[in-house]
């Protein structure tokens, strides 16, 4: 998906909101595990009930691969389904890869040709040879970890780094890669404080922001420093709209979650 077509679509359903299929068989509710495919099913109907307030979904791998070969199948369905029936949601493969470069291009190969996603999220650590496979792909876009939500952040992302946090350095040093303008930042909506210094850097990329709901991150703060001219934020929400209810009102209890977000995020739109 274009940029441009992405930036379109917020601004018509007035909602920067990305939905986390985090899909986690323990907690859907009882009366999928009688299906073929629960997981796909569950998938399915929270689709239908959020997918007027949102304009992103997250799929995260881990809840997939965690089921082996089925897991896997009920991916594919879901990204099929998605790009079938709402090819205007841009899609994020959740994957955090990166790997030397020849082994890069058969993950971009994976996510973006074999399922296709319009993005993927990656580690930076490997460096530009790792990331630049990613960036070849022409309307795909590669969404680096920046300053993560996590507590374990500060074990090297904010240490500094020659002269500025490595976290900064992540973001100075991958406006220079070959197709940088493909490039999109993770930041933790926890680490809404940050958001001013990393606009000064990044001032017009795209920021997924993880973290709000069950992590506690605000949407407020993240709007207020982290929005730019073109919006420039996906906030992402996974167990905060999937898992609102777990009896048989689930898909209603999760619409319901998104519409909050959606009315939310229109506020700070213009
Ligand atoms: O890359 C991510 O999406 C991510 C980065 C980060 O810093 N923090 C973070 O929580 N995530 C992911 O975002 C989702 C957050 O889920 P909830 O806390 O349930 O909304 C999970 O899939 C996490 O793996």
């Amino acid at each position: 998906m274009k940029l441009e077509d992405l930036v379109y679509q917020i601004r018509k359903k007035k909602s920067f909101l990305c939905v986390g299929l985090d899909t986690d068989l323990n907690k859907i509710p009882k009366q999928f595990l009688q299906l073929e495919d629960p997981i796909f099913e569950f998938n399915k109907a929270i689709i239908e009930a959020t997918q007027k307030f949102c304009v992103a979904y997250k799929p995260n791998i881990a809840f997939y691969e965690a089921y082996g070969l089925k897991g896997w199948l009920s991916l594919e369905k879901t990204i099929n389904y998605l790009n079938e029936n709402y090819p205007e949601q841009f899609t994020i493969a959740d994957a955090k890869r990166g790997d030397i470069g020849n082994t890069s291009t058969r993950y971009a190969k994976a996510f973006f040709e074999e399922l296709e996603f319009d993005s993927i999220t990656i580690a930076p650590y490997m460096g530009k040879d790792s990331v630049e496979p990613f960036l070849e792909f022409k309307d795909k876009h590669t969404i680096l970890l920046a300053l993560t939500s996590n507590a374990g952040s500060v074990d090297f992302q904010t240490k500094s780094f020659e002269h500025q946090e490595l976290y900064k350095e992540v973001l100075s040093v991958s406006k220079t890669y070959d197709n940088a303008e493909r490039l999109m930042y993770v930041v933790g909506a926890t680490k809404a404080e940050f958001l001013k210094q990393i606009r000064e850097i990044v001032p017009n990329s795209f920021l997924l922001v993880p973290g709000v709901g069950a992590q506690g991150g605000s949407l407020e703060e993240v709007c207020k420093y982290g929005m730019t001219d073109n919006v420039g934020l996906l906030v992402n929400s996974s167990r905060g709209i999937i898992y609102a209810s777990s009896g048989t009102d689930f898909a209603q209890a999760a619409a319901d979650k998104a519409k909050e977000l959606q009315e939310q995020m229109a506020t700070f739109l213009n």
